[in-house]
């Protein structure tokens, strides 16, 4: 059954006139990797800040594994470990000693500190590295470090706050696949907040659209771009040998096809047929064509993925009228 380990209802924070965080509710479960995607200044830390009792919200409830954040900042902060985006060391200690120190603080004892650093410095792949100066490592190791930090608690949630920031995309891909078997093999629930939809997309179960302090949207991939592309027409394109002036004609009269239309092959070899509809009508063509005696090569509905996404709701390419027509009816 599904679990709720941290639980946002109707969150609002305002900065003077402005609101960083506006009437947000979530719900994210154990084990689940959450991805929280927006552009900058959406309202991703703030929402953060409060979920750790380190900020105050104006109205709402936040609660993690149960317990009010804003009330029992500290009884929070026991169980869920934070790695803000820029994570400090003692830059004069080693991977080993910061680790030890951060131990200590949260009344691990000793003996089974060092058998947890160790099999953490293992993970994060810092064993070699670990009696280096934390001053002398790279960024890509700082952050690896920076989660070995964070687990050493042993926490049942973690939020990771931008942690692919500055590391080259070997190392990002590496410390993502990290984190996600981390959570794996120990159900560890995992928030993360980015503005790179791509990587984060590779490991989140769920992910919520930021804008502008509103929560848009959230759901996996594939049904986040139903809802948010569901009024948009879907392409459907296909390759055959030829299409004759009846066949387009046939094609055009299948219901919730709206417009349809044929150019030269891009190889030279017979025709790619053009299709947009309503609904997907993708196999009501591809049978039409069988059946007109045709030779269909390929077929290919077009799947809307985080890059349109992307385009549309981040880049600032269009207005989100059409999400919120998505948030209601979806
Ligand atoms: N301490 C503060 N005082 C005043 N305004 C603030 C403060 N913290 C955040 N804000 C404002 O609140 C809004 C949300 O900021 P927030 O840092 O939560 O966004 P973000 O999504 O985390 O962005 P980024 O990806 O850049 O970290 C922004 O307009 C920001 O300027």
């Amino acid at each position: 059954m599904k679990e709720p380990v941290i639980d946002i209802q109707d969150l609002t924070k305002t900065y003077g006139e402005s609101r960083a965080v506006d009437r947000l509710s979530l719900t994210i479960h154990r084990g689940e990797i959450f991805g929280l995607l927006g552009p900058n200044g959406a309202g991703k830390s703030t929402t953060i800040l409060m979920l750790l009792g380190l900020s105050e919200p104006d109205s709402g409830s936040v609660k993690v594994l149960g317990i009010d954040s804003t009330r029992q900042p500290i009884q929070v902060k026991r169980r869920v470990g934070y790695l803000p985006d820029d994570v400090g060391f003692y830059e004069d200690r080693t991977g080993w000693e910061n680790l030890m120190l951060t131990a200590r603080l949260n009344r691990v004892p000793d003996k089974e500190a060092a058998e947890r650093a160790e099999r953490l410095l293992r993970e994060v792949g810092l064993l070699d590295a670990a009696h280096k100066k934390a001053g002398a490592y790279s960024r890509g190791m700082r952050q690896r470090l920076g989660l070995a930090d964070v687990l050493i608690k042993g926490p049942e949630i973690i939020i990771l706050d931008e942690p692919t920031l500055g590391i080259d995309p070997k190392g990002m891909s590496e410390l993502l696949e990290l984190i996600q078997r981390l959570s794996r093999e120990q159900g560890l629930t995992v928030l993360l907040s980015s503005h790179h939809l791509h990587q984060v997309q590779q490991i989140c179960d769920r992910v919520g659209l930021f804008v502008s302090g509103r929560l848009l949207a959230e759901g996996d991939v594939p049904t986040l771009s139903r809802k948010l592309f569901a009024d948009d027409l879907i392409p459907v394109s296909a390759e055959l040998d030829a299409c004759s002036p009846e066949l387009l004609e046939r094609i055009r009269s299948i219901e919730g096809v709206a417009q349809a239309g044929i150019t030269d092959a891009d190889n030279g070899q017979g025709v790619t047929l053009q299709a947009a509809c309503t609904e997907d009508r993708s196999a009501e063509i591809a049978r039409t064509v069988v059946q007109a005696g045709a030779q269909l090569y390929r077929l290919e509905r077009k799947q809307y993925g985080l890059d349109e996404i992307y385009q549309r709701y981040f880049a600032g390419g269009e207005d989100h009228g059409q999400l919120r027509h998505a948030e209601h009816t979806g």
